[in-house]
């Protein structure tokens, strides 16, 4: 077949880049079967062009770190324009829902991302119910979708249901609040909860150890179902089963967030640069503390 085409034809394939050529071999093998083995390509093909939705939510007390971490997390300032609200404001401010979203793409594959803020959330005087207007919110965007599961035009349906919600724990009581409770238990059967220790590096090791554990007694104790990791594959190697051990023990996570890069060891990190104030004698200059992480929730 290849000798009878025609010298242009020729041409034009080996001027095509490698993808291309590639693409178009596995295309023709998709047009040569027509059986189910060829879905697992076709559905990965498809998802990875049309992209993917994933909407976070952030919910915690005001000035827990929520910004902050969502920019590490994503690299993108979703809170540009956010206006500082002053403490009388605060305290009169009902809770809010506000989305940002960006699209943001990593190594060819598109995710639509929608941060789901609460402002106002737990800064009240008087706490009580203060997560209806979120559970209202879950709702509306799971009634939302069934609407348009249901209807004529199923091709393009925007999902706006909440995926996850990062819940933003204070690192200086002893344990959840109230108010910390009644938002987890208002939401755990609709949203999938991950409980974060925030600012974490404002706790030395064995202060968060023992947080952690407080946390995840009270977790038990008031029958809160925060999200649990799925299962390890049998046939994964050693490493990576140990790694997905300690992954899971180590829930709740403890977090830090920066939005600054900072130099260290002639590498440049996120980080947050504190002076050693908790140092016993103080050193007569600052001492860099690296703690954080770049990119992603801190497991200690
Ligand atoms: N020590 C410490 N400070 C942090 C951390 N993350 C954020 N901060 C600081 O805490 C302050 C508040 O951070 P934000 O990210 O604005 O907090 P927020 O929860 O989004 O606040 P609201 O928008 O009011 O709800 C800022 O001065 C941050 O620099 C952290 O992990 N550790």
């Amino acid at each position: 077949m290849d000798s009878l085409a025609a010298p242009q034809d020729r041409l034009v394939e080996q001027l095509l880049s490698p993808r291309t050529q590639a693409q178009r071999r596995l295309k023709d093998i998709d047009k040569q079967y027509v059986g189910f083995a060829t879905l697992p390509n076709q559905v990965h093909r498809k998802s990875v062009k049309k992209g993917f939705d994933f909407t976070l939510m952030v919910a915690g007390e005001s000035g827990l770190g929520k910004s902050t971490l969502v920019h590490s997390l994503f690299l993108t300032d979703l809170y540009k324009d956010r206006k500082l609200l002053s403490a009388e404001e605060r305290i009169s401010q009902t809770v809010e829902i506000l989305k940002h979203t960006v699209d943001i793409e990593e190594k060819g594959v598109k995710l639509k991302l929608t941060i789901v803020d609460t402002p106002g959330f737990g800064d009240a005087v008087n706490n009580s119910e203060c997560w209806k207007p979120i559970t209202d919110y879950v709702d509306q965007q799971f009634e939302q979708y069934f609407r348009d599961e249901s209807g004529l035009n199923r091709k393009n349906i925007q999902d706006n249901r909440v995926h996850c919600c990062l819940y933003f724990i204070s690192p200086f009581g002893h344990g959840l609040r109230p108010v910390d409770v009644g938002f987890m238990k208002a939401l755990h059967e609709k949203v999938n909860i991950v409980p974060l220790i925030a600012k974490a590096d404002c706790l030395v090791p064995g202060e968060i150890r023992k947080l952690k554990e407080r946390i995840r007694e009270e977790i038990d104790k008031f029958g809160i179902h925060v999200y649990q990791f799925p299962e390890c594959d049998s046939d994964e190697d050693e490493d990576f089963k140990q790694q997905d051990r300690e992954l899971k023990e180590s829930a709740p996570f403890a977090v830090i967030g920066s939005n600054t890069v900072v130099e260290a060891k002639g590498q440049r990190v996120r980080g947050r640069l504190h002076p050693s104030t908790r140092m016993n004698p103080p050193p007569p200059s600052p001492i860099l503390q690296f703690c954080l992480v770049v990119n992603a929730v801190l497991s200690w």
